[in-house]
């Protein structure tokens, strides 16, 4: 007799050949519509589930978790990030949680680099005056930016993405810097050809770019405050795949207003869906709905190793990529 199907519930529309694999696999219960669930949706899928698949989209706090039902066991998020989780939670109710890391790598990196060179190139300038039919024709002075190449790129959060924006960025003539938890191994600096600072104070003191790539967490909420971006560079840009809430974004709102700053590219917020409004009219800000890890290979992937961490469960065994508080 075949051993009962786990049961799967799916918080949004995933890629057709994750959609079809999951329901080969398990009892999946798929979305019809791409909106995020409703707060009583997602307590309705929490009951009824075995397993929920989850994306950043879903808040998933102490509340919900406490409406859960008895069955749910794993929280398979469709993400690497998983600040949207309450993961120790989770865990004092036997429920596991894993996310999609390493396969949103090399694609999220891309992105910094578009978005450097999005605000430092302006882009957005050259296309809205394309857009507008307002070019006048080739001038020697017109649209400058800066140049990439001979600039000092300082990472904030030297992980998997922060590594791979180093790669990247050493190809384009940068000279790298970077400010972790944890200082890297010596070999892996080495290659990387990056300097560490210990003091973020000081790293952000001096960098032409600063990229941001650390989780957010309670530790690094806010991570740059006022008071950090006041120690900025006035000819400084900044650029944020992280998560809205490292940076103080009504400080940095006001900060590029008054020149503070020489521009951002930002492709996730702190306020609401987009962000401070104020962001939004200034041609120095390049804003992208937060799309870092958006391609079609990058999605099926994060799907493989979703429906790998519900199978590995399945199986009596740890996922993979089981996340745990003191991951936080
Ligand atoms: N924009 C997007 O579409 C997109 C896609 C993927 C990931 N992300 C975000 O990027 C984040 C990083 O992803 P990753 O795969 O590189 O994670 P990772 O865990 O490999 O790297 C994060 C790094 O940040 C460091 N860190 C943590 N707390 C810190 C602190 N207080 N100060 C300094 N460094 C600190 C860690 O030591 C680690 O080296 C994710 O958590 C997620 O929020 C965004
Ligand atoms: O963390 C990630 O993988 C992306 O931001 C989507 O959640």
């Amino acid at each position: 007799m075949p051993s009962k199907r786990l049961s799967v519930v799916v918080t949004r529309r995933l890629p057709e050949v994750v959609e079809t694999r999951l329901t080969e696999l398990f009892d999946a219960k798929l979305r019809e519509d791409d909106r995020p669930m409703t707060r009583g949706e997602l307590v309705d899928a929490m009951q009824e589930a075995d397993v929920l698949v989850s994306t950043v989209t879903d808040r998933i706090d102490a509340g919900l978790i406490g409406q859960a039902g008895e069955k749910l066991k794993l929280i398979a998020n469709f993400g690497a990030g998983f600040d949207h989780i309450d993961v120790a939670t989770a865990r004092s109710r036997g429920i596991l949680v894993s996310n999609t890391p390493g396969v949103v790598t090399e694609d999220t990196a891309d992105m910094v680099l578009a978005l450097m060179l999005g605000v430092t190139r302006r882009i957005q300038e050259g296309m809205k005056v394309m857009q507008e039919g307002s070019w006048q024709g080739w001038a020697p002075t017109a649209l400058l930016g800066g140049r990439l190449g001979g600039r000092r790129l300082g990472i904030l959060g030297m992980g998997r993405i922060g590594q791979a924006v180093a790669r990247r960025a050493a190809a384009f003539g940068m000279q790298v810097h970077y400010h972790n938890r944890h200082r890297l191994r010596p070999e892996i600096e080495d290659a990387l050809e990056a300097t560490y600072w210990e003091s973020l104070d000081q790293m952000v003191a001096r960098m032409d770019v600063i990229s941001v790539n650390c989780p957010s967490t309670p530790s690094t909420y806010h991570l740059l405050n006022a008071r950090r971006l006041q120690l900025m560079k006035p000819s400084a840009v900044i650029v944020n795949t992280s998560r809205g809430e490292v940076i103080d974004e009504n400080a940095l709102t006001r900060m590029l207003k008054a020149g503070q700053l020489a521009g951002a590219g930002l492709d996730v917020y702190e306020q609401g869906l987009a962000g401070n409004p104020e962001l939004r009219d200034m041609p120095n800000v390049v804003m992208l709905p937060h799309m870092g890890s958006a391609t079609q290979e990058g999605r099926v992937e994060m799907g493989e190793k979703v429906i790998i961490n519900i199978k590995t469960f399945d199986d009596g065994h740890r996922p993979p990529d089981q996340v745990v508080p003191a991951m936080l």
